[in-house]
């Protein structure tokens, strides 16, 4: 039995790590969850997998559960709370769904406790990849790849010869707006950019995939997992989200790996690596009947964000925490409509600007850095 500690419980990819388990209940188990403030969806989470710890968002909302759950279960809260779930004893393996860079903390407390990671947030490894890889190597844990393009690039080298890879090409759906021209953007609405054409995903990840920020955070993600210099790794749109991502090799053999869109997919290959399990949720591709598949170059110009993403990663040290942080306080602001969506890009461009990059940063320096710009971009915002 896999023991999981698993962050994020009530979102996106942390409801569908919950279908897997529940899939393969022999297989798996939850040791400790934690989750924000959505008491009602994690209600019946919590009694239908019984942990025996579970963190919230703070105080408020661990004294509103507390009376709701069974009083054997240990409640805790904060980045505190939610690193005793990472780093529970009676845990193997953390699942890390939660949204932001509040997810590195944590992320280093599995680490330490000697905890395999599968990791979906990938704010993480944008905002502080050098240690968060290193520590994983001094300590010997796997960082297992939860991200679609990630989880595929990690299949499609699997027993392959990683010296001889000569790029990663990372695919990208275009978002909602992807038939759109740049011009067209000034006026879009939150509830259109909410509406991505072949994922269901969290509000903040759909904005990234709109403005394609989400390929730039993954293009640095894969560069830290895969550690791949910048310049062997391109983004290719791929309408059709059918082709994950490709490996190309020395002998330009390229290794792709397909399935029909489901983050159910990585995220059972994440639990079960190395083995494979039989998936019930899932279907299977039937090529035939999708017809074609469609490729084409990324337009920086129509697509800034990629770009951005780019120059943060060559400049590298604090940059990309600059990036990150820059982009989640954008994004939440034009959730809350204080902004248009352009302005998202405008604001990272501004942040990154403004930032005078420290080289080889540690962690004390990447969090004041998080903190300066959420700062920095909410005054330029208010
Ligand atoms: N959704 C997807 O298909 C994919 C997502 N990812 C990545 O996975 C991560 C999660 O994305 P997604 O599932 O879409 O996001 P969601 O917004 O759906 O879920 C976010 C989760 O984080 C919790 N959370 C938010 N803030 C806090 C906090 N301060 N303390 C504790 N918990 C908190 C939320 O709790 P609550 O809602 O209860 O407040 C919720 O459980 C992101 O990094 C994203 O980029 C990567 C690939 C695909
Ligand atoms: C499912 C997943 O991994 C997302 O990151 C997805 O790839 C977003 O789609 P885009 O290709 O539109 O960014
Ligand atoms: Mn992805």
């Amino acid at each position: 039995m896999k023991k999981i500690s698993l962050l994020g419980a009530t979102g996106s990819v942390g409801t569908q790590t919950l279908e897997v388990i529940r899939e393969h209940a022999d297989q798996f188990s939850v040791a400790a969850l934690a989750f924000g403030q959505n008491i009602d969806a994690a209600l019946p989470i919590i009694h239908e997998f019984r942990p025996r710890l579970v963190s919230v968002k703070n105080k408020q909302v661990a004294d509103q559960l507390r009376i709701q759950i069974d009083s054997g279960i240990k409640l805790v809260y904060g980045v505190e709370g939610m690193i005793e779930v990472a780093s529970a004893t009676d845990s193997d393996m953390l699942v890390n769904a939660v949204l932001g860079s509040i997810g590195l903390e944590p992320t280093l407390a599995a680490i330490e406790a000697g905890k395999t990671i599968g990791l979906a947030n990938k704010e993480t490894l944008v905002t502080a990849g050098h240690i968060v890889m290193q520590r994983a190597k001094e300590s010997g844990v796997s960082v297992l790849p939860i991200d679609s393009e990630h989880s595929a690039i990690f299949q499609s080298i699997q027993g392959q010869d990683r010296s001889a890879i000569s790029k990663l090409i990372i695919t990208a759906s275009g978002g909602s707006f992807r038939d759109l021209k740049r011009e067209d953007l000034e006026k879009v609405t939150v509830n259109d950019a909410l509406k991505h054409p072949n994922w269901s995903m969290g509000a903040k990840i759909t904005i990234d995939s709109a403005t394609m920020m989400n390929k730039g955070l993954e293009v640095i993600e894969a560069h830290w997992l895969f550690h791949m210099p910048y310049e062997k790794i391109e983004t290719l749109i791929h309408r059709e989200s059918i082709v994950h991502s490709l490996v190309e090799y020395a002998d330009h053999s390229v290794m792709a790996q397909m399935g029909l869109p489901s983050m159910l997919v990585p995220i059972q290959y994440a639990l079960s690596y190395p083995s494979r399990m039989k998936s019930r949720l899932t279907k299977p591709l039937h090529l035939s009947e999708i017809g074609n598949l469609h490729f084409q170059k990324v337009d920086t110009c129509r697509y800034p964000s990629v770009s951005l993403a780019y120059q943060a990663g060559k400049e590298g040290g604090t940059m990309p925490t600059v990036l990150n942080a820059a982009n989640e306080v954008a994004v939440h602001a034009f959730l809350k409509k204080k902004i248009a969506f352009l302005d998202i890009e405008r604001y990272v461009e501004k942040a990154l600007e403004h930032h005078q990059t420290v080289h080889n940063p540690d962690l004390r320096t990447i969090e004041a850095v998080d903190k300066e710009t959420r700062v920095f971009v909410a005054d330029l915002i208010n």
